[in-house]
This record gives C-alpha cells, sequence and structure tokens, in this order.
C-alpha cells in the first residue's frame, strides 16, 4: 500500500447479484458473516443501462436492519434529484458519480445538509485528478473497477493506480473499491491502498461467506501494516 495511510477495513457486500426477492434476508445473511456495511446499488436505466430499485425499497430495508450503514451506490443522472427521498429512507450515505452531475459540490452540500456521508466516484474512463477539489468535502472515494451498470463482471487491474494517486496524496482518505473485488483480486486492491471493499458476485455466491470476508480483511489490514512499518 502507497505511503500515508492508517484507516479502518471495511468490507461491504453488493447485493446486486442476490436474490432480490429475499432483499432482506440476503442483506442479513452478509452481516451475519461479518460484513460491516453493505453497498446498495441504485441504477436508473440513464445514466447506466439497467434497473434495480430505488428509495422505496431502501424504506422497507431499513426496519429489518435497523443499525446497518446503507452506502447508497447512485448510478443515476441528477443525482441532487434523490438526496432527501434516500435520507428520509434510511441512507446512511449517499455516493454519487461525478460525471453524473454538473455541480458536484452543490449535491456534495446538499447530502451533509440533509445529514448523511457523501462519496463520490469515477467510472474507469475519468481520470483520477478530477476528484482533487472534492476530496476536502467527502467522507468517502469511489473508484469503479468495472463500467458501473452490472454485477459479476471482470476486474480491471489498471485502475489501480488511481487509488494508489488517492492514499499517496490525501493520506487517511476512506477509499472504496467496486466491481469485480473478491479472493482473487483484494490482492491488488490492498497493495494500491483501498480500505473500504465491495464485493458482490464473489461474496454472494461464495459456499463461506463468512471465510471470503474474513479472508479478505486479512489481506488488507496486512497491506495497511505493512504501509506503516515503510512509513
Ligand atoms: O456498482 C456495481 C456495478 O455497477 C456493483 O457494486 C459491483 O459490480 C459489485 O458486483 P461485483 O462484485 O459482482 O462486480
Ligand atoms: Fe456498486
Amino acid at each position: 500500500m502507497a505511503s500515508g495511510s492508517c484507516c479502518l477495513v471495511k468490507i461491504g457486500p453488493s447485493i446486486l447479484n442476490s436474490d432480490l426477492s429475499n432483499l432482506a434476508s440476503e442483506c442479513q445473511r452478509m452481516m451475519d458473516a461479518g460484513a460491516d456495511y453493505l453497498h446498495l446499488d441504485v441504477m436508473d436505466g440513464h445514466f447506466v443501462p439497467n434497473l434495480t430499485f430505488g428509495h422505496p425499497v431502501v424504506k422497507c430495508l431499513r426496519p429489518k436492519l435497523p443499525d446497518v450503514f446503507f452506502d447508497m451506490h447512485m448510478m443515476v443522472a441528477k443525482p441532487e434529484q434523490w438526496i432527501e427521498e434516500m435520507q428520509a429512507a434510511g441512507a446512511s450515505q449517499y455516493t454519487f458519480h461525478y460525471e453524473a452531475t454538473e455541480d458536484p459540490k452543490t449535491c456534495i452540500r446538499k447530502i451533509k445538509e440533509a445529514g448523511m456521508k457523501a462519496g463520490i466516484g469515477i467510472k474507469p474512463k475519468t481520470p483520477v485528478e478530477v476528484l482533487d477539489p472534492f476530496i476536502d468535502l467527502v467522507d468517502m472515494v469511489l473508484i469503479m473497477t468495472v463500467e458501473p451498470g452490472f454485477g459479476g463482471q471482470k476486474f480491471m487491474g489498471d485502475m489501480m493506480p488511481k487509488i494508489a494517486y488517492l492514499r499517496e496524496h490525501f493520506g487517511q482518505i476512506d477509499i472504496e473499491v467496486d466491481g469485480g473485488v473478491g479472493p482473487a483480486t483484494i490482492q491488488q486492491c490492498a497493495d494500491a491502498g483501498a480500505n473500504m471493499i465491495v464485493s458482490g458476485s464473489a461474496l454472494i455466491n461464495s459456499e463461506n461467506p463468512r471465510e471470503t470476508i474474513r479472508y479478505m480483511r486479512t489481506v488488507v489490514e496486512e497491506a495497511i501494516q505493512r504501509s506503516q512499518l515503510e512509513r
């Protein structure tokens, strides 16, 4: 891991590819396996070529998982549009895409005013430096390692320099990696400096999700420890 990091490792399953007719029990299954938070993928058919769910589903889920941190991955055009609804439904963090808005600063301000944590993400073709002006304003940055829209895609290892850049230049910020992350790819994410690990298909389809989470957590923790020794 690049220098400057001493942040906490958090594992956040994406339930995108789970049995959505059993959404609450799939979420609970992931939390029981040792997850730290849930990464909930919202798609609107405009920003990405797919549809999932919106705030009404989050509202139903919240009472079933009252204490769980919900990281809303908002793959939607005009992300400003859903901030109040998501907050009212029980979202903990609102992670929008830089590419989806003309005014990221106002979007961040509105998320904070609504009382949620703010995350900002970029698609694979977007250069990481566009995030520089927003790092001090947000709680988390998201580096996509697939084109957003679908679970189960191949991990893009060539996104790792983006993570290393953020860790190198912005110290302890929470860096989330999302897309094709699992036991086979976690080492690359850990070495680059990611500390918030989204894993969808690899966890949902795992025969032993507890062991898969434990393994990924250990790999990232060891990378953080190494980076601290190197400092
Ligand atoms: O944002 C996403 C897709 O746009 C998902 O969070 C991501 O793809 C997780 O699923 P998997 O680990 O199967 O790739
Ligand atoms: Fe996601």
